[in-house]
């Protein structure tokens, strides 16, 4: 929300200057490119960035017909923003906008810390293409070793959960830290520390939830159905992450996309109560629960005695549709903000942005510094 006032004071600064300049570093490139505007200009960018939005949050991305969902297997996840009309805002121009209305963590630093001061920040971080760079082998996703012991000296410095697509046993191959939360399945398993010097101690140690347990013999049958159904398809990947599944496209020919969108369909329609969502180059199969990121988010928060808190700023940082769903939360809540990981605009209701694992690292080490001298000169 934070974000939004950091807008709003721009408009106001904006009203009172004839010309706007933004700087797109470092998101989209570097050195920093800068625009200037005149005002008129700049305020017409914002609309027409607000109502491309607009229009974009209106697709629906449900089943639909084959050539839908092959249309949106071809966008990256969340939706890739588009010019709505390429004469009024050029690429160039929505990316400029995009990046006033999304700026980046790093350089939003100070005023983020600044608005956490005597707060309780908890930290919620998403997997893939978070704090793992995005690979062509879902099992050689590694986090690396400099990555993890920032997430351990984040999880020493704040309640930390990971918010993962992967189930729990996969994750914690993956983390290898016992400090964290886990909420694993895109949040339908949730599993609390094992390590004493974990943030809730003992009461919240070992499985907190798992609202899908009834769901798993589904699961199981139509794992193995998909993999049958694809296994004629070089560089499919039918992925099982207990409570839901993952069927990726990220190593098939495009030619080949329609053949396995039909098949993952004709499966589907014998099970109504799973779902399928599009993430980044994989088809996610869910049970139809009302239950996702956003729900583990509450929940987690809720374990950690800050559900109706005032003093807590719950942090989320995530690159895919799935954490769009934690981002809405936090913006429902009006506490705390999501950043999402792109190196390319995309529709989101997060409030700030990085370009990538790298930049999730070193904004985390930013954190924990902070923390340290605050705590220092307590
Ligand atoms: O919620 P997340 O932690 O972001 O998990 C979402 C999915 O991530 C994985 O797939 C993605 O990353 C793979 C490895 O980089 C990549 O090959 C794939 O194309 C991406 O979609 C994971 O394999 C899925 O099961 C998760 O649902």
């Amino acid at each position: 929300m934070m974000n939004q006032n950091v807008i709003v004071s721009d408009r106001k600064a904006i009203l009172g200057s004839k010309t706007v300049t933004v700087s797109n570093s470092p998101l989209f490139s570097s050195p920093p490119t800068y625009f200037t505007f005149p005002r008129h200009k700049f305020l017409e960018l914002l609309e027409a960035a607000d109502k491309n939005s607009n229009n974009i949050n209106k697709n629906n991305l449900g089943a639909g017909k084959i050539a839908s969902w092959v249309d949106s297997m071809r966008d990256s996840s969340p939706t890739r923003l588009r010019s709505s009309s390429r004469d009024s805002v050029s690429d160039n121009d929505h990316k400029a906008s995009w990046i006033v209305r999304f700026p980046s963590a790093l350089n939003m630093f100070d005023e983020i810390v600044n608005a956490a001061k005597g707060k309780q920040i908890v930290m919620f971080l998403d997997y893939d293409g978070t704090l793992s760079p995005i690979v062509e082998d879902p099992d050689k996703a590694y986090i690396t070793h400099e990555m993890r012991e920032v997430v351990k000296n984040v999880a020493l410095n704040f309640p930390t959960a990971i918010v993962t697509g992967r189930s729990i046993d996969k994750v914690r191959g993956f983390v290898k830290l016992n400090e964290i939360y886990y909420a694993g399945s895109h949040g339908m398993d949730i599993e609390g520390p094992t390590s004493e010097y974990a943030y809730g101690g003992e009461s919240n140690q070992g499985v907190l939830f798992q609202p899908a347990r009834e769901f798993v013999p589904m699961i199981e049958k139509v794992y193995k159905i998909l993999e049958e159904k694809t296994k004629w398809i070089p560089g499919a990947m039918v992925e099982n992450n207990k409570f839901c599944l993952s069927v990726h496209f990220r190593r098939v020919d495009e030619k080949r996309w329609t053949g396995l969108a039909e098949q993952v369909k004709s499966v589907l329609i014998d099970y109504p109560q799973l779902k399928l969502t599009q993430g980044r180059k994989v088809l996610e199969i869910r049970p139809t629960i009302k239950w996702d990121k956003g729900q583990a988010l509450n929940f987690l928060l809720k374990s950690l005695g800050f559900e109706k808190s005032e003093d807590v700023v719950p942090v989320y940082i995530g690159d895919d549709r799935t954490d769009e769903d934690a981002f809405k939360v936090l913006r429902e809540r009006g506490q705390g903000f999501g950043i999402l990981v792109s190196k390319v605009p995309k529709e989101t209701n997060a409030s700030y942005s990085l370009q990538d694992p790298s930049q999730v690292n070193e904004f985390l080490r930013r954190l924990v510094e902070w923390k340290r001298k605050t705590v220092g000169e307590a």
